[in-house]
């Protein structure tokens, strides 16, 4: 775990001295757009065309962030378009690495450039780039740069930039419903997606337990929504339910245990496990979800958070079994 600073690597973890034991996310630095004819986008520049072969998206299967960008590439039927790499699933002082290993299916060098690890990415797109070496990265093979390191912003391009290129294009952020959508993003990002970490990170006890309130509170205010609407944004499948369901497959598995999130597990509730099957039985989506490589990256790379480096045997999660939410 580190960072780059003007472009030489370092391995350090997160300075939460500076903040009082509070663990605070860096803003992502490329903020380019894919777009249909090479516009710019909302920001960054333009110059950016969807074509097919031209993308690069570099992830990894634990991460929540970068599996939005796989779920979009798979229900958006953008397989042959855009092209993936994935690291090794043990990120340690060198960060993520591109590392062949046959117990989680990875392979070695990326393909691009035969590089061994994700910071020389962010070197080759900026020689002097200071900050964190975050997945997921859209990658241009084209201008050799990033386009974009945002999760948010990549799985709107997916569906927007690349409609005309994907299988199956569906608008995830339909015009009429944004104004619910980013209201209950908002309230997700913060306190659910950003608010496990929050709660596993912190180095203070007040830190952690505001960051534990927060967490339940949003839980509890979703599971009552899912008991009136099927959706989180209304009676549609928008991005918002995407966003949240990357973190609600990881919880039982890891939050709840590594990050102390252990008021109660998503199969405690009854509404939230319902939807949180519903959405993993959608066709294409549990091909993307990887438990082995989740397990092993939190509970084996955070060795200030887990010393011992075990990684838990359990629990059954019971995905497949039935629900009764309907189709989506
Ligand atoms: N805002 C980014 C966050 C991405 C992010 O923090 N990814 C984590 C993996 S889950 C990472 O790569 N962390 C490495 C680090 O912080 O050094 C996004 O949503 O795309």
């Amino acid at each position: 775990m580190g960072l780059l600073v003007k472009g030489k690597w370092h391995d350090q973890w997160y300075d939460t001295e500076k903040t009082g034991g509070e663990f605070i996310r860096e803003d992502a630095q490329f903020r380019h757009w894919v777009t249909r004819d090479g516009s710019a986008g909302p920001s960054g520049e333009g110059g950016f065309k969807a074509e097919a072969g031209r993308y690069h998206l570099y992830v990894s299967y634990a991460c929540p962030w970068a599996h939005r960008t796989l779920i979009f590439r798979a229900l958006l039927g953008l397989e042959d378009v855009i092209s993936v790499s994935v690291v090794h699933p043990h990120m340690l002082e060198n960060g993520w690495e591109f590392r062949a290993d046959k117990t989680f299916s990875t392979e070695g060098p990326e393909p691009l450039y035969g590089f061994d690890c994700m910071h020389q990415v962010y070197t080759k797109a900026q020689p002097d780039y200071s900050g964190r070496v975050t997945v997921p990265v859209l990658w241009d093979k084209q201008r050799e740069t990033i386009v974009n390191n945002e999760s948010a912003e990549i799985i709107r391009m997916l569906s927007s930039g690349f409609w005309d290129l994907a299988k199956a294009p569906r608008d995830f952020y339909p015009e009429a419903m944004r104004s619910e959508i980013d209201a209950i993003n908002e309230k997700v990002y913060h306190n659910i997606n950003n608010g496990v970490y929050r709660s596993g990170f912190a180095t203070r006890q007040d830190k952690y337990e505001k960051a534990f309130q927060a967490l339940f509170a949003a839980l509890d205010d979703v599971e009552a929504l899912l008991g009136q609407q099927k959706f989180l944004a209304g009676d549609t499948l928008t991005e918002a339910d995407w966003r949240l369901f990357t973190t609600l497959v990881r919880f039982d598995a890891v939050y709840v245990g590594h990050f102390k999130c252990n008021r109660n597990r998503i199969a405690d509730f009854p509404n939230l496990s319902n939807y949180l099957r519903q959405l993993y039985q959608v066709p294409g989506v549990k091909e993307t979800v990887h438990l082995d490589h989740i397990k092993h990256h939190y509970y084996y790379s955070h060795d200030t958070i887990n010393p011992t480096r075990i990684v838990p045997v359990g629990p059954e999660l019971g995905l497949d079994a039935p629900h009764d939410r309907g189709e989506v």
